[in-house]
C-alpha cells in the first residue's frame, strides 16, 4: 500500500508531508529515508522508485520532504531541515496509527545532506528530539542509521570546494555565512565531551570512490567521530560497532541509490542490526 502526501506538521505545506509505502501494517519497522540536494533541491517524488524497491522487498519505508533553502539566500537556514525531519520522526512514531499500528523501531538512511540530517538527529538528540512530547522515547526508537554520500562538516566542504560557486552558494543558502552555523550543523562537530552516557545507534556509512561531487574526505573524518563515540560510551556486549563501507558502492552521486550494491548494503545492516 502507498500512500502520498501526508502532513506530518498539521499544515497544508506540501514540503511538510510524507509518503508511506508499507508491505505490513503490523510490522513494527520503519525505514525513513532523508532526501539529499544541497538543502535546496530535491523532493520525494524523485525517490518514488526507492520506496517501490523497499516495499517490493517486504520493508515499510517513509520517504519524506522538507523545507529547502531559497537559491535567493532567503533561508530557510539550518537548523530548520532537521527540525523539519525530527517533527516528521515524532508523527511517525506517534501519529501514524491510521496507517501502521506500532511503529517501534526507526532505521534512518540519509543521502548527502540527508546524511548531515540524519547525523544531526542521531548525534544530537538533546537539540532536536528531546525538546518534543517524549522525546527520549522517540530517540530510543531510532535502532539504526545509515549515512551514504554524505556531508558531515560544512566547514570541512567548504574548505575542500568552496573555491566552486556551486558549493559556497548552496552552504551559504543553508547556513549564512556564520561559521558558527556552519559548525552547529556538522555532525562531525558535536563537542564529544559532553556525550558522555550517550547511547549511539548502529551506524553504516557508505560512500563510492566514484562519487564525483564529495569525496572520501567526509566519510573518512566522520569515521574518526563515530568511533570516538564508540570507543567514548561503548559497553562491548550491547553496542554495536559503527561500520564503514567505502568498497561496496561505485556508481556516482546520485547513480548509487539505484544500485542494487547499494540495496544489498543496506538489507544485509538491517538483517545484521537485527531487524
Ligand atoms: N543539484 C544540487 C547539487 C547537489 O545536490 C550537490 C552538489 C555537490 C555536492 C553535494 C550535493 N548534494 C548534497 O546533498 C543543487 O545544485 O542544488
Amino acid at each position: 500500500m502507498q500512500f502520498y502526501n501526508i502532513p506530518y506538521n498539521n499544515n497544508e505545506n506540501k514540503k511538510e508531508s510524507l509518503d508511506l509505502y508499507i508491505a505490513n501494517k503490523s510490522d513494527p519497522n520503519l525505514i525513513i529515508f532523508f532526501h539529499g540536494g544541497a538543502w535546496r533541491s530535491g523532493d520525494k517524488s524523485d525517490f518514488k522508485f526507492m520506496g517501490e524497491i523497499f516495499l517490493n522487498f517486504g520493508y515499510n519505508i517513509c520517504i519524506l520532504t522538507y523545507n529547502l533553502s531559497n537559491k535567493n539566500g532567503e533561508g530557510p537556514y539550518h537548523p530548520s531541515h532537521t527540525l523539519d525531519c525530527s517533527k516528521a520522526l515524532h508523527w511517525l512514531k506517534f501519529n501514524s496509527s491510521l496507517y501502521l499500528d506500532n511503529v517501534e523501531n526507526l532505521y534512518l538512511i540519509g543521502h548527502s545532506a540527508g546524511a548531515q540530517i540524519s547525523g544531526m538527529i542521531a548525534l544530537n538528540p538533546e537539540t532536536f528530539l528531546f525538546p518534543l512530547d517524549n522525546g527520549l522515547e522517540l530517540f530510543n526508537a531510532i535502532k539504526g542509521v545509515i549515512g551514504v554520500e554524505g556531508i558531515f562538516s560544512v566547514p570541512q566542504l567548504l574548505k575542500t570546494h568552496g573555491h566552486i560557486p556551486l558549493y559556497r552558494d548552496f552552504i551559504r543558502q543553508a547556513f549564512t555565512e556564520d561559521m558558527k552555523l556552519l559548525e552547529n550543523g556538522s555532525p562531525q562537530l558535536l563537542p564529544l565531551s559532553k556525550k558522555k552516557n550517550f547511547k549511539l545507534a548502529p551506524y553504516l556509512i557508505l560512500h563510492s570512490k566514484n562519487d564525483s561531487l564529495l569525496n572520501l574526505d567526509q566519510p573518512e573524518a566522520f569515521m574518526t567521530t563515530l568511533n570516538g563515540l564508540f570507543d567514548l560510551n561503548n559497553d562491548i556486549k550491547k553496542d554495536f560497532k559503527p561500520e564503514f563501507d567505502f568498497d561496496t558502492l561505485t556508481e556516482d552521486h546520485d547513480e548509487v541509490l539505484k544500485s542494487p550494491q547499494f540495496f544489498c548494503a543496506v538489507i544485509n545492516f538491517l538483517k545484521k542490526i537485527k531487524y
